[in-house]
Order: C-alpha cells, then sequence, then structure tokens
C-alpha cells in the first residue's frame, strides 16, 4: 500500500471512530508507520473526526518531522512503541468511554487490567498492562510504555487516569483491536455486581494467551 493509501485510509477509520463516539474532541492520536520507513502522524490538536489525507504530519525515515502541520505531542510513546515491537505497523490512542472509566480505577493489575472473560478479548489483545499516571505529553510515559511492550505479546496498554494505546499489523487491525477492547471493557461495567465466569488457564492457553 503506497503512503498516499494508507493516510488516506487512516482519515477514514478516524472518522468512522469518532463518528462512533470513540473519542471526542481533540482527544486521541493515530499513526501508520510509512513505506520505506518513518511514520504518518494526526497533527496535535487535531480532531480524528475531521482530518485530512494532505494534512497528516508526517515523521522522515531519520526520525525528523517534515515540513506541515506539528505531530501529535504523544509521538514519543508512538515512536518507543515502534522501536520495541516491529511488527506493529500502527498504533491507535483513545480516550473511549469505558476503557477510561477502567483507567481511572484505583488498585487495577497493573499486568493485566481486564481478567479475560471472552475470547476475543485473549485473541484480539492477549492480555493489558496499566501504565502509571503521568501528565499527558510526559516523556515518562514513552519510557513505561516502551519497558512493557518490549519482549511483550500484549496489543494494548492502559494508561492510567487518561485512556488507552493499542498496537494493530496495520490501521484496520489497530482500530479492530480498540473496538472489540471497548466492546470488552464495557460489558465488565455492564456485568458489575454479576457473578462473571472467567476464562480458565487452560481456555486461555488454547487460544493462544498467557504471558
Ligand atoms: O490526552 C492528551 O492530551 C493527549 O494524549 C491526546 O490524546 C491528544 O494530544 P494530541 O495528539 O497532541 O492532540
Ligand atoms: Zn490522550
Amino acid at each position: 500500500m503506497t503512503d498516499e493509501a494508507r493516510a488516506e485510509r487512516m482519515v477514514l477509520l478516524c472518522k468512522s471512530l469518532f463518528d462512533r463516539g470513540y473519542s471526542v474532541g481533540g482527544a486521541g492520536n493515530v499513526s501508520v508507520r510509512r513505506e520505506a520507513g518513518g511514520f504518518i502522524v494526526t497533527p496535535t490538536g487535531s480532531c480524528l473526526g475531521r482530518l485530512s489525507a494532505g494534512a497528516l504530519s508526517v515523521i522522515g525515515a531519520d526520525g525528523a518531522p517534515l515540513p506541515g502541520p506539528k505531530p501529535s505531542k504523544e509521538f514519543a510513546f508512538h515512536r518507543a512503541l515502534y522501536d520495541v515491537r516491529p511488527e506493529a505497523g500502527a498504533i491507535v490512542h483513545l480516550h473511549s468511554t469505558y476503557l477510561t472509566a477502567l483507567s481511572c480505577l484505583e488498585g487495577l493489575p497493573r499486568d493485566n487490567a481486564i481478567r479475560p472473560f471472552t475470547p476475543y478479548y485473549v485473541m484480539r489483545i492477549g492480555h493489558m498492562p496499566v501504565i502509571p499516571y503521568y501528565r499527558p505529553g510526559a516523556p515518562e510515559i514513552a519510557r513505561d510504555l516502551a519497558a512493557a511492550a518490549q519482549g511483550s505479546k500484549a496489543q494494548a496498554f492502559l494508561l492510567a487516569s487518561h485512556g488507552v494505546v493499542v498496537l494493530g499489523r496495520d490501521i484496520d487491525d489497530a482500530v479492530n483491536n480498540a473496538e472489540e477492547l471497548e466492546e470488552t471493557a464495557k460489558l465488565q461495567f455492564l456485568l458489575r455486581g454479576e457473578t462473571l465466569h472467567y476464562l480458565t488457564e487452560a481456555e486461555i492457553a488454547e487460544l493462544g494467551g498467557g504471558y
């Protein structure tokens, strides 16, 4: 896929996320790898519902931004994740309602914020480490994300009191992961107070999960 096609696809899927309430206002940011190195990134302060392919930020293969709109202030954490997870082709950061609500809870298990109760959480996400709270844009987010992601199969990370960061092979995969993960968080809140059947270790292992 050419970089132009990647940018068009990114704009289309970001608008789809926005139109269905996965992001609001200027919250969230998205990036994809370019064909010959470097990245296409949503500009800082932009609304995911109102992007245009010709007005995205571009980072060159040497890591330097090309002339144009300034990239997301979170590009440092996108970059840190790409560095330690070479298989990732796209990253989506959202403040989606249920995952952000989850991120605000006290006492979340640091190694995995959601105990698996559906197969698709295991198949798509694996597990979801929790990164402590830092102000948006803080360099510590990149540092802690890289440490949590290195050598891990986790496809998502919960930023405490902030939102979620989701990886994918490409933009379609990352958006699918984000949508299904938000649904899992929603189910968990809907089922609060009910007796949940959690998947057993054997059921998780059969799905290729575990960590
Ligand atoms: O929460 C924040 O402020 C950022 O993490 C964010 O979601 C939007 O920042 P920009 O991508 O710089 O607009
Ligand atoms: Zn954010």
